[in-house]
């Protein structure tokens, strides 16, 4: 059996699974987290069930080993299921990359060119590459960015209304992210309803830890609520979403605030973090449960940026066939989903309170049977697209 290893690294974790290359199965997934922290974390699950260990984890060479020791002890073995390629999810392919990647060095220095456009992911892209580079410098690397799907956008939906020159001098212009997701999740829909892609009008609502908004036309991403970098848009875990720009100015006028202050101040210490103290969605909704005010308005922040981006891009497709919740809030947080639909009769959309309760791994409607627009809940799986299209790359390298 053959297999490619998908690797999705971020900032101070990454992701990866194998995944047979004949019949798409996940062989094997796991988590490396806390890299860079004195007591790191990895998770494998393996043919054997799942196994966890602890172990200091200063960078992401480290964290590649502990990863290849647990596929060494736990299993599956890589010697027994040799790698056709690996996958590396890449966050910013700015306007080069479009298309599934094999890296070489001139590819790695353009990814590393676009750190500054993606400082939270790139950096951490590029040395999950190295290191498994390091490990299998036989196999083909593929890069799969994030901003690929949105190649589709039109000049009316990239443009920044900016000084004309300056934006094109230095690269100014919406790119959009979560491209490998909105892409599976869209397409998923589409197979999952037994509808055509190329009929259907759709929303996807990606929310993670980052989060964006997507409006899908007959399967080309039209609009998108990320933009140059990945801070703009909804709010997020950290980051802001969209604020006035003259916020900036006013801080950096009247706070100080440096330009590495207010980076910093935006990507890592606002969204659900800033509002309420904390950054993750189970413990806000759990704070706000207990009634406290900060973590309440967090949510009420989040839902009215997400209300606001459904009907703009409802106004935007025209009409809306399927609207689409996805990623680790947008599967788990039903609440959340309900908040977000109340109110949104007037669009079409009717919730199933107890389709929405429902918990599932599966693919689901949670619309009413008379609901014009079909709301579903579609898991995403970045790996299982990422290493679709790193075959695609190396068959089309080889011809094969
Ligand atoms: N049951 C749940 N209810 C609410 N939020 C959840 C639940 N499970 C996971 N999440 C949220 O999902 C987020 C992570 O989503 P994920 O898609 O894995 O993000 P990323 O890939 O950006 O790390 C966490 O911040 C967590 O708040
Ligand atoms: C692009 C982006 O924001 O990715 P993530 O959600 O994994 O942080
Ligand atoms: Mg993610």
């Amino acid at each position: 059996m053959s297999a490619v290893l998908v690797v999705n690294s971020g900032s101070s974790s990454f992701k990866y699974q194998l995944i047979d290359s004949e019949t798409e199965k996940s062989l094997a997934s796991g988590l490396v987290e806390r890299i860079g922290e004195s007591s790191g974390h990895t998770t494998h699950r393996g043919p054997n069930g799942t196994s966890e260990r602890s172990l200091e984890i200063p960078d992401h060479t480290v964290g590649f080993r502990a990863m290849l020791d647990a596929f060494a002890a736990e299993g599956p073995s890589l010697d027994e299921n040799p790698l056709d390629a690996v996958g590396h999810r890449v966050v910013h392919g700015g306007k080069r990359f479009f298309e599934p990647t094999i890296v070489t060095p001139l590819v790695e220095i353009n990814i590393e060119d676009l750190s500054d456009l993606a400082p939270l992911h790139n950096p951490a892209n590029l040395e999950g590459i190295r290191a498994a580079k390091k490990a299998f410098p036989d196999v083909p690397h593929v890069a799969v960015f994030d901003t690929a799907f949105h190649q589709t956008l039109a000049p009316e939906a990239y443009t920044y209304a900016i000084d004309a020159e300056l934006a094109e001098r230095h690269r100014v212009r919406r790119y959009g992210f979560h491209g490998t997701s909105h892409k599976y999740v869209s397409e998923t829909a589409a197979a999952y309803l037994g509808r055509p892609l190329g009929e259907l009008r759709q929303i996807v609502l990606h929310l993670g830890n980052g989060a964006s908004a997507c409006a899908v036309d007959g399967g080309r991403s039209v609009e998108t609520s990320m933009g140059m970098t990945p801070l703009e848009g909804l709010v997020m875990g950290t980051r802001s979403g969209d604020l006035d720009p003259a916020v900036l100015i006013h801080l950096a006028r009247r706070a100080q605030l440096s330009t590495d202050d207010l980076d910093e101040l935006l990507n890592r210490r606002s969204g659900l973090l800033g509002l309420s103290g904390r950054g993750d969605m189970r413990d806000v909704r759990r704070a706000a449960g207990r009634g406290d005010d900060a973590a309440a308005l967090a949510l009420q922040v989040t839902v009215h940026r997400l209300k606001h981006y459904i009907g703009a891009y409802t106004a935007l497709l025209g009409r809306l066939d399927v609207l689409t919740f996805t990623a680790g809030v947008g599967e788990n947080d039903a609440a959340l989903r309900a908040e977000v639909l109340s109110g949104l009769e007037v669009l079409g959309i009717r919730l199933d309170p107890e389709r929405n309760a429902t918990t599932s791994r599966e693919a689901r409607v949670i619309s009413a049977d008379d609901s014009a627009v079909t709301v579903l809940v579609v898991p995403t799986n970045e790996e299982l697209e990422i290493s679709r299209q790193s075959l695609e790359a190396v068959r089309g390298a080889t011809g094969g």
